[in-house]
């Protein structure tokens, strides 16, 4: 069993961008990334603080909005619209979840796709699907990102993605489908789930189900990534019975260290991608 450190990874991926980074901002082009988080929920605070600290090892500009969990959809949509119009912004991130009385979809479809740095917003999500893909949502960019570090072969694979949300779930099944995966999706209504899983050649696991798959769901050499957060007991645990599916998996991603570094990561390539983007239509580069 190989680990698939992402940590590791994402470091060498950072220096990358450090290196990208410190080219532009010798041309005049500092990359910029505004951050909104809504109330205060524990985790997303901290998954914040990380996104914002890594803004600022890697040289980015960073700005960091905190609102009462009282805010306003109204006031919340006002807020996105500044940065929408800022120039020192290229990319705009509203921290999900969001507080019950704000749409998520008003709030998501507000941000101008030329900043939707998450790649929610449904024409990027739509160009994902016909493959003219814009921004890419990161926990997916971050997969593929590791499996091509590892050289891990990808086209003609069964590829089985247990969980369908449009930000993990949808998106990644879509990235692995145009490196030419043959992909299935599996989810909590799913008959014989291990049936599928047994399958896979690489397996995905992002259901937000600790423990989820476990040894004899998983193909003896198979690539598993865990994707999942829970909190068990006050510590984090993956979707995926780490301790004893690493006996089957050829390589396995742990939680925490593995796509968690890896997603922050390319929330930092998805702005400097944006960053070009926009100076370049306004012919600076
Ligand atoms: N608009 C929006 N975009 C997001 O990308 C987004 C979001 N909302 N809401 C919440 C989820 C979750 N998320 C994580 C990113 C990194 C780690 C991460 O780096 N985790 C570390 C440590 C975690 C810990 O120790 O608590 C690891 O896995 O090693 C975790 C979770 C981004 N999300």
């Amino acid at each position: 069993m190989e680990l698939l450190n992402g940590k590791e990874i994402s470091g060498q991926k950072r220096e990358e961008l450090f290196e990208e980074i410190t080219r532009l901002k010798n041309n005049g082009i500092t990359p910029g990334l505004a951050v909104i988080l809504v109330g205060d929920h524990p985790a997303s605070r901290s998954y914040v603080l990380s996104k914002q600290r890594t803004c600022k090892e890697l040289g980015m500009h960073s700005v960091l909005t905190e609102l009462p969990e009282s805010t306003t959809e109204a006031e919340l949509l006002a807020r996105i619209g500044a940065f929408n119009q800022d120039p020192s912004v290229d990319g705009i991130l509203v921290q999900l979840p969001l507080p019950p009385h704000i749409s998520e979809r008003k709030v998501i479809e507000a941000i101008i796709p030329e900043k939707d740095v998450d790649g929610f917003h449904p024409l990027n999500a739509g160009k994902l699907f016909t493959g003219d893909p814009a921004f890419v949502p990161c926990t997916p960019l971050g997969i593929l990102e590791m499996l091509k570090y590892k050289n891990v072969d990808i086209k003609g694979k069964r590829v089985v993605v247990v969980g369908r949300s449009n930000i993990v779930g949808k998106p990644v099944g879509q990235l692995l489908l145009a490196e030419d995966a043959t992909v299935s999706f599996c989810h909590s209504k799913t008959n014989n789930l291990a049936e599928h899983t047994i399958q896979a050649d690489i397996l995905i696991a992002a259901a937000g189900s600790a423990k989820l798959v476990t040894k004899d769901m998983v193909k003896q050499g198979a690539v598993v990534i865990d994707v999942g957060m829970n909190k068990v007991d006050g510590k984090l645990c993956g979707d995926v019975d780490f301790e004893k599916v690493k006996d089957v998996a050829g390589m396995i991603t742990p939680v925490p260290g593995g796509v968690g570094p890896m997603t922050i990561t390319m929330l930092m390539n998805n702005t400097v991608l944006s960053a070009k983007r926009r100076k370049a239509v306004k012919g600076a580069v």
